[in-house]
């Protein structure tokens, strides 16, 4: 088992437990609270019941299992409002916990919950998803989405605790997989270039799986805890999530996070080559790793009116400037502000592909 701390700053430090085999470590995290609220998707009504029985047996807590849509349909207003009217008929007060199991979405969702219950309870992640282990789960960025754009809604509200079990990654989708990697691969062009290596050597990302989501981990623990609430430098988790959110907006949510973020990463990597003069065989190494990878690097040119509309709303946006990440080299990432928009079109003419010469196949 593997503990990495999170030490925001101002904020209370929590851990990060790696490991296979956690439940027993949840059950002890959550003893003494009287009630617990599983929310988890669907898909993990198997394993909430598990753990919802745990916790009753083992912790002796008054556990519920609290059963939200899959995916990023969970992340909607009406959804929390579901979760609120449960919380209030089991009567969860601000010594119990909430608890999120399942992927980003959930644990996005749960902490939202967790934050705006009773102006704020305790909350334990449980991500079973690579993207909910490495990123989603850990810095407190609680959210949903709202018709005008992607995560617009939310709070900060650190978990007091993580807990990645690595057995729940064995029922996981070969494309959530796939997904989650996106933001392995973005944790390793901003800050931990072994991480590009090692995919490289393997682009499925199982054979040095564990090592990955370790140091992807340890790249965020590092930067929320330098700044919790995004006030600088945390900016830079951000990388291909400015034209990758608009793209899941313009899309309607039907885009996988991860594959939106890949566009959007190697769309970066041209704009820091344009704007900024970033190496060419650091910016080629985006596209090829992704493809290798199997996520998608190429968009609908006919969007991109759309697209720069949802980009304005963007939270690194400031008035009418755009701001993006991009990198002056490897692991060395800042901010472009308000770049010419010359670039901005010829670094999306980059991924821009026309539909007919759009790639079949369920690539997203
Ligand atoms: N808060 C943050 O800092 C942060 C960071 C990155 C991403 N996110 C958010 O995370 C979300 C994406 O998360 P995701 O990629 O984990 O997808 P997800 O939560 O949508 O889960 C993907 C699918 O896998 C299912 N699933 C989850 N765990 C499973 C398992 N172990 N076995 C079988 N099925 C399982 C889910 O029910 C869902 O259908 C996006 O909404 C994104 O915005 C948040
Ligand atoms: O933790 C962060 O900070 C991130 O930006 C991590 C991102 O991977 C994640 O997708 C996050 O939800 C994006 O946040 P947003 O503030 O751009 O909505
Ligand atoms: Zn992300």
């Amino acid at each position: 088992m593997t503990r990495i701390e999170v030490a925001p700053t101002g904020e209370r430090p929590y851990q990060v437990v790696v490991g296979a085999g956690l439940l027993g470590e949840l059950a002890e995290q959550v003893a003494g609270r009287t009630r617990a609220a599983v929310i988890h998707p669907r898909a993990l009504r198997a394993t909430a019941e598990a753990v919802v029985t745990d916790l009753r047996e083992t912790a002796k807590v008054e556990a519920h299992a609290v059963e939200v849509p899959d995916g990023e349909e969970a992340k909607q207003a009406r959804v929390a409002g579901f979760c609120w009217d449960v919380l209030g008929q089991v009567g969860l007060t601000r010594d119990d916990v909430v608890i999120g199991l399942g992927g980003g979405a959930t644990t996005d969702l749960a902490g939202f919950v967790a934050a705006t219950w009773l102006r704020g309870v305790d909350l334990v992640q449980v991500p079973t998803t690579v993207l909910g282990m490495v990123d989603a789960a850990i810095g407190g960025k609680t959210g949903i989405d709202i018709d005008a754009g992607k995560n617009l809604v939310g709070a900060f509200h650190h978990p007091l605790a993580v807990f990645a079990d690595l057995a729940t990654l064995a029922s996981l989708p070969a494309n959530e997989r796939i997904s989650g990697l996106a933001e392995v691969v973005k944790a390793g062009f901003i800050a931990d270039p072994a991480i590009l290596d090692l995919l490289e050597d393997d682009p499925s990302g199982l054979r040095h799986q564990r090592e990955l989501i370790e140091r992807s981990i340890r790249v965020k623990a590092a930067v929320v805890s330098a700044d919790p609430r995004e006030a600088g430098r945390r900016e830079i988790l951000n990388y291909g999530h400015t034209l990758g959110h608009a793209i899941e907006k313009v899309e309607g949510f039907s885009w996988r996070h991860g594959a939106a973020v890949s566009v959007g990463m190697v769309f970066a990597a041209s704009l820091s080559r344009l704007a900024l003069g970033l190496d060419e065989p650091t910016a080629d190494r985006h596209r090829a790793l992704l493809e290798r990878i199997g996520l998608p690097t190429v968009y609908r040119a006919d969007h991109w009116p759309a697209l720069l509309d949802a980009m304005r709303l963007d939270k690194k946006s400031r008035g009418r400037r755009l701001r993006f990440v991009v990198l002056e080299g490897l692991g060395r990432p800042r901010i472009l502000e308000d770049p010419d928009r010359a670039l901005v079109v010829a670094a999306f003419s980059e991924v821009a592909r026309e539909l007919s010469d759009l790639p079949g196949g369920d690539e997203r």
